[in-house]
């Protein structure tokens, strides 16, 4: 074990600085029970995980890889069940093994996966037929359901996300190594799914030639047990910076700081203040960090990012998941990548085509076209392309199971349908036919370049 969890080093130089999108707990004392209840608990991770995630992405940040980073906008401890997580693993796994093969490139692969828990929101209220009640901030800090007890911010709800993301991660961990993910389990990933959609017919042919390409490998003397198992990472947004802060430990090989709550934290557009508690909680971790940059971005504010992230300038320590939307990405990005790489900072470029592509349709559900993420992905290729720079990774939000919050892909779903299966907690999910469809794109977009 490389954590010695039982001299905890929370790091709290955060707390003297200005911290947004932070619940308002109403009950001081029993927040501090909590955390002090969390700081007992032992690390879902170990240190020497986060330093092989950050060694994998420093191949991404040279151009010898690319990561694929996904799952839900929101998870919900409901919804911590075998087949549910199941089903998300093995979209995941799908979408890496068509990158891979179609793209012929090695996949990183990082879940928005035991941890995702909690919500920066846009508003501090909700209204609904002339009620206003506070809004969901995620499972972390209160509940989905529209009343006034469910909204009030519960501090225990810390400890169940410690537990959730536990369970999670043993499930992942399972799956991975277990067998399940085994490459020559290739076919298995699609059954249920083959014969209904497009996507998944065209899986199968890739399938049959992965299997070919194994058996070519397999007679001429190729160690089979190395297909045997998955790397597979966790990550989440650090945004409650109590609940983070009570999971950082110090690593007994290196007396440094990990946040030892998922691999790999990121910081969301919401919170990445140059003088704001969350990047000052970054800087003092050795986890890999990701920092979202909206359109607004300045460079300044890209350089000084990385000065206070990444003062070593090791690659694979800091991550750029840029969402700037499809309509401005070709105007916002190139300056970005230009004056960053100028600078001689290596950092990984990863777009995250989700967020700045979302809008409300007619009926009041939160969607998003698959054309605009798709076009938002063309666009990130394009500038990188143009730049001579490495279009690192995507960053997407998506979920197994087949339901119907984004509109269009290859199974079209139209704004009508919206309604039908629309099962998630804060933003629309990609279904696992336009998961898989997006794939497929991306792998010849990144084999073109
Ligand atoms: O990923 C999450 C959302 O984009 C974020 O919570 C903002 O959503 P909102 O505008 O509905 O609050
Ligand atoms: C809130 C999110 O994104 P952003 O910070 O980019 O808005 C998210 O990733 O769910
Ligand atoms: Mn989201």
């Amino acid at each position: 074990m490389t954590v010695n969890a039982e001299t905890h080093a929370g790091d709290h130089t955060w707390r003297s600085l200005p911290a947004a999108q932070q619940p308002d707990w109403p009950d001081h004392e029993a927040l501090r029970d909590v955390i002090a209840e969390l700081e007992s608990y032992p690390p879902l991770v170990f240190a020497g995980e986060c330093d092989q995630l950050r060694t994998r992405l420093g191949a991404v940040a040279r151009g010898e890889a690319f990561l694929l980073q996904g799952g839900d906008c929101a998870e919900a401890f409901d919804a911590v069940g075998a087949d549910q997580i199941r089903n998300k693993l093995k979209t995941l796994l799908q979408m890496g093994a068509v990158l891979t093969y179609a793209g012929s490139v090695p996949v990183v692969k990082v879940g928005r996966i035991a941890g995702q828990y909690s919500k920066p929101r846009s508003k501090p209220t909700e209204t609904r037929d002339g009620v206003t009640l506070p809004t969901y901030r995620g499972d972390s800090v209160n509940g989905f359901e529209f009343t006034p007890e469910a909204r009030i911010p519960d501090p225990q709800r810390l400890k169940r996300m410690y537990h959730a993301s536990a369970s999670t991660l043993n499930l992942v961990r399972a799956f991975t190594t277990g067998g399940y993910a085994d490459l020559r389990q290739v076919h298995a990933w699609n059954q249920d799914f083959v014969k209904s959609s497009p996507a998944g017919q065209r899986y199968e042919a890739l399938a049959r030639e992965i299997d070919r390409a194994m058996n070519f490998m397999n007679a001429c003397g190729a160690d089979p047990e190395e297909f045997r198992t998955v790397e597979f990472y966790s990550s989440h947004e650090a945004l409650i910076l109590d609940y983070e802060s009570a999971l950082t430990r110090t690593d007994s090989r290196t007396g440094r700081l990990y946040d030892v709550s998922a691999h790999m934290l990121w910081i969301g557009e919401r919170t990445r203040q140059l003088d704001g508690a969350h990047i000052e909680f970054a800087s003092r971790i050795r986890n890999p960090i990701g920092v979202k940059l909206g359109p607004t971005t300045t460079v300044e504010e890209a350089l000084t990012l990385i000065d206070r992230l990444d003062p070593e300038r090791e690659p694979g320590r800091l991550t750029f998941i840029t969402r700037m939307g499809a309509g401005k990405i070709r105007d916002r990005l190139p300056e970005l990548v230009e004056k960053v790489t100028a600078s001689g900072a290596q950092v990984v470029w990863i777009c995250d085509p989700m967020h700045g592509n979302t809008f409300e349709a007619a009926s009041g559900h939160k969607t998003r076209r698959f054309d605009d993420v798709l076009d938002e992905v063309k666009g990130f290729f394009e500038v990188h392309k143009h730049l001579g720079t490495h279009p690192g990774g995507i960053h997407v939000e998506l979920t197994g199971d087949d339901v119907t919050e984004c509109v269009g892909g290859g199974d079209e779903i139209f704004v009508d349908d919206l309604h039908q299966r629309y099962e998630t907690a804060c933003d629309p999910r990609l279904n696992r036919s336009q998961s898989l469809d997006l794939a497929f794109l991306v792998a010849e977009m990144y084999r073109d370049q």
